[in-house]
């Protein structure tokens, strides 16, 4: 037997042996099950029907025997009553006179009870003379009495009761009265009554009479003494007491014992009935029954039919399920029927379904899967596994996929995943695939053992494979951005300090030497700022080259952030002394080769470095510290001029942890007012005094008057430049307003030296109109003095608040002009009102012809711009008339007068000299 899949493909599908429509299965079973039913319904029907009638042939025999008994009782109570009466009257006359007729004695008793028919009652009626001798026989002549009267013992025992008196065929229950002469009263006689039982066939037929039994036998003892019908059991006095029996005939029979006249006579009496009587109760059973049987074959095939009926609805629901399924309908949702067991089959099928979908979508993953038997043969791959090795289904269906693996004839490898397959049912790890195209490729494969069956044998294995190839040139990719610089390949910071670490451990472990070069290129910002980012770039790309081509292949070049480059010399020696002259001499080499020319483009660049050296052997130091050592003596190189190396030293650390106290005096300092303003006059050459430059200084408690190189730096590293440059500001504009209020003073300006931190503020335009406000000083009075270098960064945002506070008159002066890089079409861009000539240039003014020509130049450069301009530093009167040639104006410098405080100043000679 074969049925059509939806692929067209017939599929075998084995019959089951007895395979039949459910409807007709379940007719089938239920007509079986009907007629069992009705069998033994039949069965227990009849056996009821039968133990029933037998009940009630039963009860019905009962209730005649209880009615015959009760008959004859009647009779005998009735024969009782005559007897008594005819003994009272005529009797005794008849008796004496012998006159009397004993029909005269009847009719007279027939009389006295009005009855007609008292002759046929009165069957037995005689009179004994007191000797026991026959005198008259007054009964129904049916009877002859004289063998009766033969058989009765003497008279006088009949006179207490009935009794019963036997003779041959002739029997009678027979009761006397004694009959006695009222005159004399002497016994004269006995009067008898009796019911004659011996074959008498009237008592029978009356006792029959309205009945509808069939047979009666009275008996005494172990003799018959009446009956009527024949039955081969009816006259068997040995048949037991109260048993219904069924002769062969059918007809029921009840024998029971019976009490008559009050008698202890062993009576008995035998009742029959024939079962033709019973037919219509027969039937009566019969026909309810087929009634019943009927009614219930109906309701049966009732039954079968709505079973039938809600059981092709759900079957029908389930199979067009299956049916949608077949055909495609993946999303179709299985609708409950009415059957629960169906249900429960179609939620199962669904959910089977929905998980079949998701396997075969797992199955058309990205990841590429084969699905081999237990030998390792493929049975199945996906679309992915193509893709990614290259082989088609065909290529691998019935082959092993060793041969797809760069390591198959590593037996160790493949003894290792056999192992991990048996003890946990999996493996993962990367193995190196080659595709059909030859290329190999790393893959991430993943196999898993399908077990099944009854002893959980492996079935299949479920290999995923995963193309790792992109993944791993990312993760490299990652890496090196991770730890390598992008711009000069160089190890960044990260790797750096990585690779210090194990040199530590390496260094504690060797007790070699090791060196750390901390390289900071000189004005690198200033090249910068000035040529811009991409010139930058390509300099720290040849420096990089340069500093790698410096060190040995086992040293370590990383460029750590900006300008600064770290450099990692290991293994130098046991010797401290040798290590450091090594590192020396790489640091000259280093110095040497990056003071050659670059040529960056079209240009050629010079530049020259700073470099710091720590020596260390590992185990005491950390790399942080290693690296701030470094640092700190790069710091120092510069310090000491540039272009040089420099070693630390334990004093450089000193300083710093001075410079870190002096942060928390600072703090402590501008809590407690311990700042103060001096001011260094500013001169006209015509005017004399016009105003001073404010300076700041720090009356420290335990190191004295501190001047702003001290504490500048520190303030803006700790940001506590913004509350301390405020409170310049205040106290100067005070100063002004103070001036203001004075006609001597109210002409004096003040400059006012600001941070590239307090520009940078973004309400900082705010801050100062605040400030001059609530002094009231005159804002034309006050100059803030910036420097070239505040303008590099947010040059655009620094112009704008310049160009809002001159607005509102405020001035300004560009400090230390002519050290930084600022081009003229810059310069003229700026909203200036001075240009301040650095006092390097007028300190070599007078020996060094270049500075001259520079002051020269700022001089006429400023009047082009129509700028003021001031000399600083001026300390000599040659200088100043130098100065002057050149067409300057104005000075300041210790010619003039040094920075002092604000009494000072006025008093001053400089003020007189106006
Ligand atoms: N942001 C702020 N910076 C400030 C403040 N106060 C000062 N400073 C900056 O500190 C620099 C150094 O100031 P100072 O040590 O006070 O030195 C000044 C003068 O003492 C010195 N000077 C003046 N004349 C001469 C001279 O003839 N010879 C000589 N060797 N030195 C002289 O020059 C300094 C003033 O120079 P300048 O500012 O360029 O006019 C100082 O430069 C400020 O940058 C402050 O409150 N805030």
């Amino acid at each position: 037997m074969s049925r059509t899949a939806k692929t067209g493909k017939a599929l075998p599908v084995r019959a089951a042996r007895w395979e039949l429509k459910f409807s007709t299965r379940i007719a089938l079973l239920f007509g079986m099950l009907g007629m069992v039913a009705i069998s033994v319904v039949m069965v227990y029907s009849l056996r009821t029907a039968q133990d029933n009638l037998q009940s009630e042939i039963k009860n019905s025999l009962a209730q005649h025997q209880r009615s015959i008994v009760s008959l004859i009782e009647t009779r005998l109570q009735l024969l009782e009553v005559y007897l008594h009466s005819a003994s009272a009257r005529r009797t005794v006359t008849a008796l004496s006179e012998q006159a009397q007729p004993v029909e005269q004695i009847a009719a007279d008793v027939a009389f006295m009870f009005q009855d007609a028919n008292i002759d046929s009652k009165l069957e037995v009626f005689f009179l004994l003379d007191p000797a026991g001798k026959l005198v008259m026989d007054a009964g129904l002549p049916l009877f002859d009495i004289v063998p009766l009267v033969a058989a009765l013992r003497a008279p006088i025992h009949y006179a207490h009761g009935w009794n019963l008196v036997l003779a041959g065929e002739q029997s009678a229950l027979l009761k006397a009265t004694p009959i006695f002469d009222p005159a004399t009263i002497q016994l004269r006689g006995y009067l008898f009554v009796g019911l004659a039982l011996g074959q008498n066939r009237r008592l029978v037929a009356d006792l029959l009479a309205g009945s509808n039994l069939d047979l009666l036998v009275l008996g005494h003892a172990q003799t018959p003494l009446v009956w009527q019908g024949e039955s081969p059991l009816a006259l068997q006095p040995e048949r037991p007491l109260a048993i219904l029996e069924q002769d062969d005939d059918g007809l029921y029979i009840k024998r029971a014992a019976i009490s008559l006249g009050g008698t202890n006579e062993p009576f008995w009496l035998t009742l029959g009935v024939s079962d033709n009587r019973f037919a219509s109760i027969y039937s009566a059973y019969f026909n309810s029954f087929l009634l019943l049987s009927a009614g219930f074959l109906l309701l049966l095939v009732v039954a079968a039919w709505l079973l039938r009926i809600s059981h092709d609805r759900a079957i029908g629901q389930l199979l067009g399920f299956i049916e949608a399924i077949q055909a495609g309908d993946r999303g179709r949702a299985f609708r409950p029927t009415g059957i629960y067991e169906y249900n429960r089959v179609g939620f199962a099928m669904q959910r089977m379904v929905e998980d079949l979908h998701v396997a075969a979508a797992v199955f058309d993953s990205a990841e590429g899967m084969a699905v081999t038997d237990a030998r390792h043969q493929v049975l199945r791959v996906n679309q992915a596994f193509t893709r990614i090795t290259g082989y088609s289904a065909e290529d691998v269906v019935g082959h092993s996929l060793d041969f797809m693996l760069v390591q198959a004839g590593n037996d160790m490898l493949r003894g290792a995943i056999l192992a991990a397959l048996g003890q946990q049912g999996a493996w993962q790890g990367e193995l190196l695939g080659r595709r059909k195209n030859g290329q190999q490729y790393p893959q991430w494969v993943s196999i898993t053992e399908v077990r099944g069956g009854g002893e959980r044998q492996v079935l299949n294995y479920v290999i995923t494979l995963i193309d790792t190839t992109q993944r791993k040139a990312a993760e490299q990719r990652i890496e090196q951005l991770a730890y390598y610089d992008p711009l000069t390949n160089l190890p960044n910071r990260r790797l750096q300090r990585e690779r210090l670490e194990k040199a530590l451990l390496a260094s504690a472990e060797s007790g070699q030497y090791g060196a750390v070069l901390f390289i900071d290129l000189d004005d690198f910002k200033t090249l910068n700022d000035a040529r811009g980012h991409d010139i930058g770039d390509l300099l720290l790309q040849q420096v990089a080259v340069r500093l790698s081509g410096c060190v040995r292949h086992s040293d370590s070049v990383a460029r750590i952030g900006g300008d600064e480059f770290v450099v990692l010399l290991e293994e130098l020696g046991s010797n401290e002394t040798s290590a450091a002259q090594q590192a020396e001499s790489i640091a000259d080499k280093i110095l040497f080769s990056l003071r050659q020319p670059f040529r960056i483009g079209q240009m050629e660049h010079f530049s020259t470095l700073s470099i710091g050296i720590s020596v260390f052997q590992g185990g005491a130091q950390q790399v942080d510290e290693l690296l701030k050592q470094a640092d700190l003596a790069m710091y120092q190189a510069k310090a000491a001029g540039r272009n040089q190396h420099c070693f630390f030293a334990p004093e450089m650390q000193a300083r710093v942890l001075q410079r870190a106290s002096l942060e928390s005096d600072l703090r402590q300092g501008l809590l407690k007012g311990e700042f103060v303003l001096y001011y260094q006059a500013q001169i006209d050459q015509q005017a004399g005094l016009y105003g001073a430059e404010v300076l700041l200084r720090w009356q420290h408690p335990e190191r004295g008057l501190l001047a702003p190189g001290e504490i500048i730096p520190v303030a803006e590293g700790s940001g506590l430049i913004l509350p301390l440059g405020e409170w310049v500001l205040e106290t100067a504009c005070a100063t002004l307003a103070q001036w203001r209020q004075r006609p001597q003073t109210q002409h004096l300006s003040l400059s006012v030296n600001v941070s590239a931190k307090q520009l940078q503020q973004l309400d900082f335009v705010e801050q100062v109109l605040h400030i001059v406000k609530r002094s009231g000083c005159d804002p034309q009075r006050l100059k803030l003095e910036i420097t070239e270098s505040m303008l590099l960064d947010g040059r655009e945002a620094v112009i704008a608040k310049m160009a809002r506070l001159k607005t509102h008159g405020l001035r300004f002066s560009l400090d230390d002009f002519g050290t930084g890089y600022s081009s003229l079409s810059y310069l003229k861009s700026l909203p200036l009102d001075q240009l301040k000539i650095d006092r390097s240039f007028v300190n070599d003014l007078l020996t060094d012809p270049q500075d001259a020509d520079i002051a020269r130049t700022i001089v006429s450069l400023a009047k082009a711009l129509k700028l003021e301009v001031i000399a600083e530093g001026v300390e000599s009167l040659e200088q100043c008339e130098r100065l002057s040639s050149f067409g300057c104006t104005r000075f300041q410098g210790y010619y003039f007068g040094r920075p002092v405080p604000l009494e000072q100043l006025l008093t001053g000679e400089v003020v007189e000299s106006r």
